[in-house]
């Protein structure tokens, strides 16, 4: 029985890519720097202290790989660990550092072309944009129109927006367009509806999401969102992995959290959603033990990337680390012979780094099965090694990009 079990930890980097310099990345380390903050006694909370301890994670190589990518082992892990699994790391030749860009690379599709951008921290949004969809939506008018951090820009507008019934745009660094509306006051089906005309409009503009962003709360500093975010994305430019298993195979691919939406529902023969790491914890392990042969289980862990990263909270990064890899033995008893366990990320987010975008690093590549072998695998020259490899393992035809880092009798 043939099953790929892909657990994506979002923005989980291991150190900065050659080309960081030209993402302003030079010398970012999510782990490392997550590490070193832990070891100092500086990430220190309610729910952890001290040092970093990813025993599970270190045992299938994530120190080491971490030490390959950027010539530091993270601060307090073990030298010599004893290793189960085969690690590598990765860097990305998709243009972007964004999540679209990182998960179809890691599908064997690869972003080359720019995404469009509103680079404008004040008055992003095109004006012609803004007017058609305050006419196509019928709106009163728009809150925002800037880059922002989406929960600070909550506690600066969020009041009046339920005021006033404007929608709050805003967008960052990445290719998106990003609308914040209360969930009870402006409504729910009211946002998404929003968000697919905004998508219609942006045709032209060439960007890779619109995001809605409900939230709850009475007043500024009681907002939260909630976990209805719902992505809406271009479509892959070429054919991924996961759609190549359910066209030759007719396998199945279940997605666990905000991956169907990432690869705009295509591939996907399934969607589970799950909010929250416990949530997406149990709801990964429930699949993995109803995959049946040729199957993909795919989920990805937003919160690292949502909660953490973009906050810039390392002390809450380190606990959602180290509370995975308590979690983690659960699923490798799990992963039986024939099975694949890939354990990867699809960009940096260094919650130590000036700003609150994405930073552009090498992923680990992290493979657990009785087919693997357990050493070292390498620097990989793209994140689509994992596609092909994946396409090698399920014997689909080949990808147009990556080489398998495994090869399979
Ligand atoms: O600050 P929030 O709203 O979390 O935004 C972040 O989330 C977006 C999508 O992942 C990114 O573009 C980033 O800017
Ligand atoms: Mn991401
Ligand atoms: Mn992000």
């Amino acid at each position: 029985m043939k099953r790929v079990f892909i657990m994506m930890l979002d923005s989980f980097g291991i150190g900065a890519a050659d080309d960081a310099d030209k993402f302003g990345d030079a010398g970012s380390n999510t782990l490392g720097h997550i590490a070193e903050r832990c070891a100092r006694n500086q990430a220190d909370n309610g729910d952890r202290s001290g040092p970093l301890r990813l025993p599970n994670l270190e045992k299938l190589g994530l120190g080491l790989a971490a030490k390959a990518s950027c010539g530091q082992l993270p601060a307090e892990f073990e030298p010599n660990p004893e290793i189960i699994g085969g690690y590598a790391y990765a860097q990305e030749i998709s243009s972007g550092k964004d999540t679209p860009s990182g998960h179809w690379e890691i599908a064997g599709v690869p972003v080359l072309f720019d995404w469009g951008y509103f680079p404008q921290h004040k008055n992003s949004f095109p004006q012609e944009l803004l007017d058609r969809i305050v006419e196509k939506a019928g709106l009163p008018g728009y809150l925002g129109n800037c880059h922002s951090s989406g929960t600070v820009i909550l506690d600066a507008l969020g009041e009046e927006h339920m005021r006033t019934g404007k929608p709050i745009f805003y967008t960052s660094a990445d290719s998106v367009f990003q609308i914040a509306c209360h969930e009870e006051s402006y409504g729910l089906e009211k946002l998404y509806e929003l968000c697919q005309i905004v998508r219609r409009e942006l045709e032209s503009y060439n960007i890779g999401r619109v995001i809605a962003r409900p939230f709850i709360g009475a007043k500024a500093g009681e907002f939260s969102r909630t976990g209805n975010r719902k992505d809406y994305a271009v479509e892959p430019p070429a054919p991924t992995v996961l759609q190549k298993l359910t066209e030759e195979k007719q396998g199945e691919v279940v997605s666990i959290g905000k991956i169907a939406d990432i690869y705009a529902h295509t591939g996907i023969t399934r969607k589970i959603k799950a909010t929250g790491l416990e949530e997406l914890f149990d709801k990964t392990l429930v699949e993995v033990q109803r995959a049946g042969d040729n199957s993909i289980v795919f989920t990805n862990f937003v919160n690292f990337d949502s909660d953490f990263g973009h906050r810039r909270d390392v002390a809450g990064y380190a606990a959602a680390l180290e509370y995975f890899d308590r979690r983690l033995p659960e699923l490798l008893a799990l992963v039986s012979n024939e099975d694949l366990l890939i354990i990867t990320a699809d960009h940096g987010c260094d919650p130590t780094w000036s700003g609150t975008d994405h930073t552009r690093e090498h992923i680990p590549v992290l493979i657990y099965g009785a087919q693997v072998p357990k050493e070292f695998l390498g620097k990989r020259m793209t994140f689509a090694d994992i596609g092909q490899t994946i396409a090698e393992y399920f014997k689909l035809s080949p990808m147009d990009y990556g080489t398998a880092i495994i090869k399979f009798d």
